[in-house]
């Protein structure tokens, strides 16, 4: 269930001792919101304690309390909200519970015991603490698993790896989002060398379809401002709807290879009465500089783009990281449209708001969140694009089965990726809906990547120090496709990854043509470059690596000959 932008983004439910406080602070301080426990609500509603409560009102009184409380939460409390023990109890909060992404922490009595004797007074487990916790489990488990769309066991097990099973919750596919009765879920270019096919088409023989094959499919992105991405084919008209009726001025900012398409979109719009320019810039990864942003600027200003007006990004990665940097800095912040064409530009850098561009320091090291009005996938554009620039959008489509989907990897793997590289196939329609609703839910919980959203930065530590290394002359997803295999081959020194694990990474990766190795000796440079990431903390390096698939986790401070294991096995 995905958060609507109004109420809380998560609700815990269990019983008492199931860990939903403790719980409760590590997933709202990952998350960055606040955490509003309804005890505590009805606490400072009522101006006396809970057991006060119970003892002078009795518990029908303490419901009603606790209902009128959980009920203002649930409409006013942006954050995490853990409910009482028996808020589930009253079929009013039952019913407003339905739409809500609800976890319940199931606990067996022995841990619930142990945790309700350390932390003080509980109603109604005085007595034989046992017994009434086991009757007490007997009346409401049902009520749990009606009212949670997700189920995590928390008896015996550490606060934090429950935390990390509750975030994963979130990003889990919804077909298999644990249904509460079901178990906890298991815990949520390379350069261009003479070996390398030449620039072209996608293969002829499987042209992108002309009529619509299907509806188009809209996947919603959560938060202050939610925003669609939208997957189909013939869809143009998607881009005037967003550029919405107050814009009258329109920059279409793309590179040479989209002209045509430019000038199409900047005709519909002056016959939709707006003032709309073309602007081209240079391609790739050369458009993210701060002259190109420079440049964009200066045509803003001689044409007078004011707060109504907007920008709309056509193009690769590349293009919408940088003209997406522009819409968020032109005074403060103007309207941004992304209409990606490459399939990386699908199912990533045009989804999520992180617009960007690099320095010399570093890659996408300037820049900021500015989420775009919508997001316009029309996979009719993949049917121009490089069979090599295909291939290198794979990278992140594995990257999301890796991290949080594994039916992506299944897909992949039952054909040698075959339809997979096919632009206009029923399966490659399926991977880009299923990358674009894994960051999807991953933003959508977690915008300024204050924990959650690093989850998406599996395998890009290397990959950007390759990136960076080889002076921005490799495909971004190549290098992701290098880097994810370092992740795992870290992982593994580190004990969190298996053998058959690792092997999968280079199974699929290599079924697809994706580069599995970086043969170039230059493991200082690659060290120097790792140390400006994002994700650096102090001076420890910090990489997203798994303990499964779909089990990521982060690994803070590997050890040197951990780095060296790793880099040992990529060297190719
Ligand atoms: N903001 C994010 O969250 C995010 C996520 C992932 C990647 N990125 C960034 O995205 C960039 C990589 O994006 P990319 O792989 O799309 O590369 P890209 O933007 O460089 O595009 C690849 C090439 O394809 C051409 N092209 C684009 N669409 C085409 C079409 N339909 N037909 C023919 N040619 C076409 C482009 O002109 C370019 O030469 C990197 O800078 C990366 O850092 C950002
Ligand atoms: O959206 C995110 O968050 C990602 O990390 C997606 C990445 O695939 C993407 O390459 C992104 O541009 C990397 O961001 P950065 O913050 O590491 O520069």
């Amino acid at each position: 269930m995905a958060h609507s932008g109004t109420g809380p983004r998560l609700i815990l439910v269990g019983p008492p001792g199931a860990g939903k406080t403790t719980v409760g602070e590590l997933v709202a301080a990952t998350l960055g919101v606040p955490l509003c426990d309804s005890d505590a609500e009805v606490e400072r509603l009522a101006g006396t304690t809970v057991p006060e409560i119970f003892r002078t009102r009795g518990e029908s009184e303490f419901r009603v309390l606790e209902h009128d409380a959980v009920t203002r939460l649930l409409s006013e409390h942006d954050g995490v909200l853990a409910l009482g023990g028996g808020a589930v109890l009253h079929p009013g909060t039952q019913a407003a519970l339905a739409g809500h992404h609800v976890v319940f922490l199931d606990v067996d009595a022995d841990h619930a015991v142990a945790r309700v004797a350390r932390s003080g007074a509980r109603p109604l487990l005085e007595g034989d603490p046992a017994a009434r916790f086991e009757a007490l489990m007997t009346a409401r488990r049902p009520v749990y698993e009606r009212v949670a769309t997700a189920r995590v066991g928390t008896g015996g097990r550490t606060a934090e790896d429950v935390a990390a099973d509750v975030l994963r919750t979130l990003v889990a596919p919804a077909s298999s989002a644990a249904p509460a009765t079901s178990p906890a879920p298991a815990a949520p270019q390379a350069p261009a060398s003479s070996a390398e096919p030449a620039p072209g088409p996608a293969p002829a023989s499987a042209p992108a379809p002309t009529a619509p094959a299907a509806p188009a499919t809209r996947i919603t992105v959560t938060g202050a401002a939610p925003y669609d991405v939208v997957v189909g084919h013939g869809l143009d008209g998607e881009v005037l709807d967003l550029v919405g009726p107050d814009a009258s001025r329109v920059l279409l900012v793309h590179p040479a290879a989209l002209a045509g398409r430019a000038e199409a979109l900047r005709a519909e719009l002056a016959a939709a009465g707006r003032t709309a320019l073309t602007h081209e810039v240079p391609d790739a990864e050369s458009a993210k500089t701060l002259d190109v942003v420079a440049g964009c600027w200066d045509l803003l200003g001689e044409r007078r783009f004011g707060r109504d007006d907007a920008v709309v990004a056509l193009g690769g990665g590349a293009t919408t990281d940088m003209a997406g940097f522009v819409a968020a800095t032109w005074l403060r912040g103007i309207r941004l449209v992304n209409v990606p064409t490459t399939l990386l530009g699908m199912v990533d850098a045009a989804v999520g708001g992180k617009t960007g561009i690099n320095t010399a320091a570093g890659k996408n090291l300037v820049g900021s969140f500015h989420p775009p009005a919508g997001v316009v996938c029309d996979l009719d554009s993949l049917g121009t694009l490089p069979a090599v620039d295909l291939r290198a959008g794979l990278a992140e489509v594995v990257k999301c089965g890796f991290i949080a989907d594994e039916e992506i990897l299944r897909l992949v793997e039952a054909d040698g990726g075959a339809a997979a590289l096919r632009p206009g196939s029923p399966v490659l329609r399926e991977l880009v809906e299923r990358a674009v609703a894994v960051k999807a839910r991953v933003v959508g919980a977690d915008l300024r990547e204050a924990g959650l959203r690093e989850i998406l930065n599996y395998g890009h530590t290397f990959a950007h120090a390759i990136e960076r290394t080889e002076g921005y002359t490799w495909r971004h997803g190549d290098a992701v496709a290098v880097g994810m295999v370092f992740a795992a081959e870290l992982a593994r020194a580190a004990g969190h990854l298996d053998e058959t694990d690792v092997r999968r990474h280079r199974g699929v990766l290599e079924a697809l043509g994706l580069p599995t190795a970086y043969g170039e000796d230059r493991w200082p440079d690659l060290l120097d470059a790792m140390a400006s990431d994002k994700k650096v903390r102090g001076s420890t390096l910090r990489f997203v690596v798994l303990d499964a698939v779909g089990r990521p986790t982060i690994l803070r401070g590997p050890a040197p000959e951990q780095l060296e294991a790793a880099w040992a096995a990529v060297r190719g």
